[in-house]
């Protein structure tokens, strides 16, 4: 799939792509490996490769909540283009290293008081993370150990499949409209394919966040399991999707998957200018703006 990542040649030279991780990760071999393998990853992504297996774990770490701020989509984007294009992998599994936070979502400070240009950066960015997601060639699953809403939400979706911690606190939606603002129509056709219209036309107008057992039986998950058991599922859900053939299943993911991101391929500018002419309204920024406070609130 060629992808061009489109971002501002700053924000890439900031990172350090494939740097050693520093402390606990650093000469520790990744679980399940054989000796000499080691985790690698950037600042906020951790990557823990099993060649043995041809899968490898990608830990996102973007405290405190995994917000998907424009530097974190760009990790996530050169972690997923370094292991689409490395012949030792064939799955990989997406989870979180932030305790009881799968990700809280698109990062609100990188549409909140921004100017144009930057809202346009961060959106194209929002669209690069969706299409690399939906379309990898690879068995994407998501171990989603934590809550997850609208964008944490759509980078669900976006997996092959969903194994959600039976934890009450951990809900799953798009509850835009919640924060006065709506999904975009990208993450309404997800949602739509995933667990149908009239449910999707529900949950999406009334911002449903499911709770674990509700999030099974819509279908917005595949499979619910006690918390310490997510990894493993996880892993023994993808040794079954590894046993097709790749070209078969490859082949098959793209004849269904292709025509839902043909229809933002086909507008990725104009989707762009909607978005940014959309939060840039002052009621858009009104409602981030109290949106934000609730959240701060929250805290006491
Ligand atoms: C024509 C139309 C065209 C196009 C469409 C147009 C535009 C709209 C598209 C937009 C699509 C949006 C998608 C999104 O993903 S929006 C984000 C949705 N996310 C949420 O609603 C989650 C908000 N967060 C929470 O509910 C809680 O933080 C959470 C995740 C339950 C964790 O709770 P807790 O552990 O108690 O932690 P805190 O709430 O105290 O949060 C800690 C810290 O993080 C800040 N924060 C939380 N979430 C976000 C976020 N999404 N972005 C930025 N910052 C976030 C929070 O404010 C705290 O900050 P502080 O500084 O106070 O420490």
């Amino acid at each position: 799939m060629a992808l061009t990542v489109g971002l501002r040649p700053l924000t890439r030279a900031l990172l350090r792509p494939w740097a050693r991780v520093p402390g606990a990760a650093l000469g520790r071999p990744a679980a399940g490996s054989g000796d000499g393998v080691r985790c690698f990853g950037s600042p906020r992504v951790l990557v823990e490769p099993d060649p043995a297996a041809g899968v490898a774990v990608m830990k996102m770490r973007n405290p405190p909540v995994n917000s998907l701020s424009l530097e974190f989509l760009t990790e996530l984007l050169i972690s997923l283009e370094k292991l689409e294009n490395d012949k030792t992998f064939r799955g990989i599994i997406i989870t979180s290293d932030c305790p009881g936070i799968f990700s809280a979502g698109l990062d609100l400070l990188e549409m909140y008081g921004r100017d144009p240009a930057h809202c346009a950066e961060y959106w194209k960015a929002v669209q690069e993370l969706w299409l690399r997601v939906y379309l990898s060639n690879l068995v994407v699953i998501g171990a989603i150990n934590g809550i997850s809403p609208a964008g944490g939400c759509l980078l669900s979706l976006s997996c092959d499949y969903r194994v959600l911690a039976n934890n009450p606190k951990y809900a799953i939606g798009l509850n835009e409209t919640l924060l006065g603002i709506i999904a975009p129509f990208w993450f309404k056709d997800v949602l739509v394919n995933t667990i149908g219209h009239r449910a999707a036309e529900r949950a999406l107008q009334l911002g449903f966040l499911f709770p674990p057992s509700d999030a099974l039986q819509v279908g917005i998950v595949d499979q619910v399991v006690p918390e310490d058991q997510v990894q493993s599922t996880a892993r023994s859900v993808m040794a079954q999707w590894l046993a097709i053939p790749d070209h078969a299943r490859q082949l098959t993911k793209n004849l269904v998957r292709k025509p839902t991101a043909d229809r933002l391929l086909q507008q990725r500018d104009a989707d762009i200018q909607n978005f940014v002419r959309f939060i840039s309204r002052d009621s858009i920024q009104k409602s981030l703006h109290v949106y934000l406070e609730k959240l701060k609130q929250k805290k006491g």
